[in-house]
């Protein structure tokens, strides 16, 4: 049967009421309906589009270019007046060498939040003014989660007045929650190590950029620690590029220096302007020069024929050998200078040579008596029977003599400068390590004196006493500033977080003041004995001693005299963290082995 099609409802068959009926009963929602929909779908899959264009767009910029830093905001003076309450005492959150900080409340359209922290350079100080056009200069460009930004500074040139605003660190400084222990918390080592990794990503960061930044003046005032102790690195006032790359090979077998590569080449960053809002330009292709030339470790000294007089007792201090007289005390009273009660040196000192020296006379003439009192016959028998007796006695007198020699030596290596050269800025200089403060202090008396050293004015001059590496001190010649400088600091500042010392400290119980005086030294003689757990701060909760060793044997890495002996600020990090098998100790630091003395060979051989 031929299906019936059913007839299509045509507006004809349909009474004209019905079919107007139809039209406006069902139309207007079906069609609205429709058009709604469609124009969801349409717009959905648009925003879908341009999203995902939006997204791998953005994704490409981000792989390619950093992300910029918002421009610094640049404030009126007297915004910056009114946000600290006119500079007063009680909003002052630190004195710096040539400046104070204070912290300040900005209005809250303001760029950077609310709380800030207000740096205020010191007016009339030149030395100073280039240390503000020159941290503006960095660290308006760096960004970085481990380095304190800058939000923002305030310009009045007529008045010579500059001021940098920074992000709030609400713990302050290192220097004040560790040594000053302002802050508990960081009795617990977990916190502690958290400081010394953030510290060297921080320092890693700026070594890997390109060109490399060095910071110039790492230690602990210059690290800053916010609300939950991440630590950031803060203050680029001696910072700078690195214009010179330096290959060097060591081989392995002579621990010499082989070859030295050296590729002369201008510093990407361009001081365009030395205004306090200098542009920082980057090169494309900077042009190189390369000259391979053969050093000796003594020609890196003094490299270009340089004797670096100012340097001489650094390197003696690093164990360079440097000879000179001068007793321990003497070095002591010299080198710790006010801190140090010269009286109570004097007196236990002597007191402690003149017993050591009585027991020593009794001992000697008592053997003596025992030796003359025998006879001939005596004597031959109990020769033999005595030998050694005898031995062991010589054998005690010339442990003794090895290491009161070791000592004084390693105290007379360690001497600033044992001979009456030393000046009172050297001084100056040492006692930063003991305190910052004192040296501050100081420091604003002379502002346009250096910055370090307190030998020359030259700007040249760079780092802290006790955390400056020593091819840098007294660096007149840039070449000698690497990474390896900020290395090298880094070495000492953690050293300071293990032990909970200065690096010049004269805290503890009298009998091992003068041991524990250096504690570079210090550390490298508990090396030599295999204590190093000895050197670990006795307050610290929750230790774990595995890595506080680690941390040690890093830092010792980090000191090493020679800079191309040190490892690089990855390798620290890598070592740190775990991702690079931990140090060994440089050779010289190793325990060392069983006394060679010949006598035991010989018992050995009669055994
Ligand atoms: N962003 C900040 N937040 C909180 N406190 C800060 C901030 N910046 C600096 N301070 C405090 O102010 C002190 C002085 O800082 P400043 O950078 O001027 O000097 P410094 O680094 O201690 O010394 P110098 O400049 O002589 O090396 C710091 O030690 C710190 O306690």
């Amino acid at each position: 049967m031929p299906s019936r099609a059913l007839p299509s409802p045509s507006p004809a068959n349909l009474p004209p009421s019905t079919h107007h009926e139809t039209t406006t009963r069902i139309s207007p929602p079906l069609i609205s309906a429709a058009v709604g929909l469609s124009l969801f779908f349409t717009l959905s899959l648009c925003f879908c589009k341009s999203n995902r264009k939006r997204r791998s767009s953005a994704a490409v910029v981000s792989s390619s270019t950093p992300p910029q830093k918002p421009p610094l905001q640049e404030f009126s003076y007297s915004t910056l007046r009114r946000a600290t309450a006119s500079f007063s005492p009680e909003n002052k959150l630190g004195q710096g060498g040539f400046g104070s900080v204070f912290r300040g409340d900005l209005p809250r359209s303001s760029i950077g939040g609310s709380v800030v922290a207000v740096k205020v350079m010191d007016s009339g100080s030149l030395q100073g003014e280039r240390e503000f056009q020159n941290e503006l200069l960095f660290a308006g460009k760096l960004d970085s989660p481990r380095v304190v930004s800058v939000v923002g500074f305030s310009r009045d040139r007529k008045r010579r007045r500059l001021a940098l605003v920074y992000e709030m660190m609400e713990n302050g400084n290192l220097q004040d929650a560790l040594l000053h222990r302002k802050a508990p918390e960081l009795t617990e080592w977990k916190r502690r190590f958290r400081v010394a990794v953030d510290v060297a990503r921080g320092i890693e960061h700026l070594h890997g950029l390109n060109p490399p930044v060095i910071h110039g003046d790492l230690k602990p005032s210059n690290v800053l620690l916010d609300r939950g102790f991440n630590a950031k690195i803060a203050d680029f006032g001696l910072a700078r590029v690195r214009s010179e790359q330096v290959t060097v090979t060591v081989n392995d077998e002579s621990n010499d220096v082989e070859s030295v590569m050296t590729n002369t080449t201008e510093s990407n960053f361009e001081f365009a302007d030395q205004s306090p809002v200098s542009v920082c330009k980057v090169n494309e292709s900077p042009e190189t020069t390369a000259t391979s030339v053969s050093v000796s470790p003594e020609m890196e000294v003094k490299r270009n024929g340089k004797e670096m007089e100012n340097r001489d007792w650094w390197w003696k201090q690093e164990g360079g050998g440097g000879g000179g007289g001068g007793k321990v005390e003497d070095y002591v009273t010299q080198w710790i200078g006010s801190e140090v009660k010269k009286e109570w040196i004097a007196e236990t000192s002597e007191a402690a040579s003149l017993s050591s020296a009585k027991m020593e006379k009794k001992k000697s003439s008592k053997r003596l008596e025992w030796w003359l009192s025998l006879d001939e016959e005596d004597k031959k028998t109990k020769k033999k029977k005595n030998r050694r007796m005898v031995r062991e006695w010589w054998k005690d007198e010339y442990r003794k003599k090895k290491k009161k020699n070791t000592l004084e030596s390693e105290f007379q290596s360690d001497d600033v400068s044992s001979s009456n050269s030393i000046t009172s800025s050297s001084i100056d200089w040492w006692l930063d390590g003991l305190s910052g403060e004192q040296w501050r202090a100081r420091r604003k008396n002379s502002r346009d004196s250096a910055k370090s050293c307190g030998v020359s004015s030259t700007p040249s001059m760079r780092g802290t006493m006790c955390y400056v590496a020593p091819e840098c001190c007294g660096a007149n010649n840039i070449d000698d500033v690497s990474e390896k400088c900020d290395v090298y600091s880094y070495g000492v500042l953690l050293l300071v977080l293990v032990s909970g010392r200065r690096p010049l400290d004269v805290s503890g119980p009298a009998s091992e003041i003068i041991q524990r005086a250096n504690l570079m030294s210090w550390a490298r003689k508990l090396a030599r004995g295999g204590r190093l757990g000895e050197l670990v701060d006795e307050k610290l909760q929750c230790l774990d001693q595995e890595q506080a060793v680690l941390c040690i044997k890093v830092a010792l890495q980090c000191l090493q005299r020679s800079p191309v002996s040190r490892p690089s600020m990855k390798d620290v990090l890598g070592m740190l963290t775990g991702a690079m098998s931990p140090p060994e100790l440089p050779r010289e630091l190793s325990p060392s082995p069983q006394s060679q003395f010949p006598f035991k060979t010989r018992r050995k051989q009669r055994r």
